[in-house]
């Protein structure tokens, strides 16, 4: 069972915690409720929505317990769907593929709860999982539901009906791990199968809330405290506090800041703009960079594309009250000149962030990588025209894959000799490698992993 409170967080940065505890309360009414929600959520992901706006959508009016709940119930099915797929095709004759999409769902809840809910009790978790087929008019598929999941119960669901670790790497980390097979193929290709079974745990597990305040951190743990949460630093130079005990909501209305992981915050950290500079963020919302460069610059242009974004920008502004102008602009046609440092945080295959986006990983493809690496290439020789002599330019992704991150600065300094990376000496952080680049990698930080690439224009001194 995973234990703790934890917390997960949707596209726009909010936050919603959850109990890896969450158990029945006698009152089968709200866990229905919240099983349900769960099902719904499965079924748009499984139509190709993202996981954090349905559960966004369906959750946002659920009192906190059922919303735990159902969160722990579909993050946990979307992250470990692999896993479950792989105990579940073995109980099924002639396989997951002759199941309707609804029925699977069933299935995957169902197993999940057994897997990793120690507060369900097995009977509870079969029983509630065929109440739900038949409420969803699936009752002919309530016999095969209940047979199969106590199939499961009688089997176990150990690492035992896994492929053996030592034969079959590949297919353990791929099944037991719970990633695509490219995926894993992909990593195994350059790193040990400790390293990609590490960097698997990591996507596995439940992020805490993470939170940078915008004034002083000892002021703001006091004020956490005064709560009744827990604040700890969250170390490595990043400036961001891990916060327990305590409800996202309640943190944001009382103590001034934002919640953002260590990984994104270290790539702000790493920025360092000149203090007192001007700063332009042109990839920007839902905008915890522009946030935090916000803390050092006199002023931060933030500008993104997308339409849809941007009222989450602005509200994340308005609430902290920064120096932060908000306009819709491409960064290919910056809107600013001759700022002091320009960061473009570009779109990414974002596999640095698998635990916070359980369903990216059955989302992408393996040529994504290269997809998006055409894209960031564009991006990054568009806003190099507009740097001036001596200006910083920041590149930066959420990914780990060479090709979006180590190959293009290189590509990128092979074809604009007059800029150099120039890291922030003077802050010694432990994620700057010899070479300078920045890389956070979540097997080694616990945090989301994030490259950054801190490029001056202009001759050395
Ligand atoms: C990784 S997200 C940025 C996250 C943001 N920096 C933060 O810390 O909250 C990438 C953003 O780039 C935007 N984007 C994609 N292509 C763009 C372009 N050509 N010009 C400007 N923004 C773009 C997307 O709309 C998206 O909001």
């Amino acid at each position: 069972m995973a234990g703790g409170s934890h917390a997960e967080a949707g596209d726009r940065g909010a936050v919603v915690a959850h109990r890896g505890d969450a158990r029945l309360t006698g009152d089968p009414g709200p866990d229905r409720d919240a099983r349900a929600t769960a099902l719904d959520v499965l079924a748009e992901v499984g139509r190709g929505r993202r996981l954090d706006r349905a559960f966004g959508v369906r959750a946002s009016a659920m009192p906190p317990r059922e919303r735990r709940f159902a969160q722990e119930l579909a993050y946990g099915v979307v992250r470990l769907r692999g896993r479950l797929d792989h105990l579940l095709a073995a109980e099924v004759r002639g396989g997951l593929d002759r199941l309707s999409p609804g029925v699977l769902d069933l299935l995957r809840l169902g197993a999940y709860q057994l897997m990793r809910l120690d507060g369900v009790p097995d009977y509870a978790a079969v029983s509630a999982t065929v109440d739900l087929a038949r409420e969803r008019g699936e009752g002919r598929a309530a016999g095969l539901v209940n047979a199969v999941l106590r199939a499961l119960v009688r089997n176990g669901t150990g690492v035992e009906r896994f492929p053996d670790r030592e034969r079959d790497a590949v297919g353990y980390l791929a099944r037991y791990g719970s990633h695509p097979r490219w995926l894993v193929d992909r990593w195994l290709a350059s790193a040990s199968v400790d390293a990609v079974a590490a960097r698997i745990e990591a996507d596995n597990a439940v992020p805490p809330l993470f939170f940078v305040p915008a004034g002083d951190a000892a002021e703001a743990e006091g004020r956490i405290a005064a709560l009744g949460g827990r604040a700890q630093s969250a170390g490595r130079g990043s400036g961001a506090l891990r916060v327990d005990e305590i409800d996202p909501a309640a943190l944001l209305a009382a103590v001034p800041g934002w919640i953002q992981d260590p990984g994104a915050a270290l790539v702000a950290r790493y920025a360092h703009p000149p203090s007192g500079g001007i700063v332009a963020d042109l990839c920007a919302a839902p905008g915890g960079k522009a946030l935090y460069l916000a803390r050092r610059a006199a002023y931060v242009v933030a500008a993104d594309r997308s339409a849809p974004r941007l009222p989450p920008l602005r509200d994340n502004v308005a609430r902290v009250g920064a120096r932060i102008g908000v306009v819709r602009a491409r960064a290919e046609e910056p809107p600013v000149r001759g700022a002091d440092l320009v960061l473009v945080d570009v779109p990414c295959t974002g596999t640095g962030t698998l635990r916070r986006h359980p369903d990216a990983r059955w989302r992408l493809s393996a040529e994504a990588p290269q997809e998006m690496a055409r894209v960031q290439e564009r991006i990054l020789n568009g806003v190099a025209r507009s740097i001036p002599e001596g200006g910083l330019l920041v590149y930066s992704t959420c990914a780990l894959e060479p090709e979006e991150n180590e190959e293009r600065v290189a590509a990128f300094l092979e074809s604009h000799p007059d800029f150099r990376i120039e890291p922030p000496d003077e802050l010694d952080l432990p994620d700057v490698g010899d070479d300078g680049l920045l890389r956070v990698l979540p097997e080694r930080t616990g945090f989301d992993g994030a490259f950054a690439a801190r490029l001056r224009r202009g001759a050395a001194m």
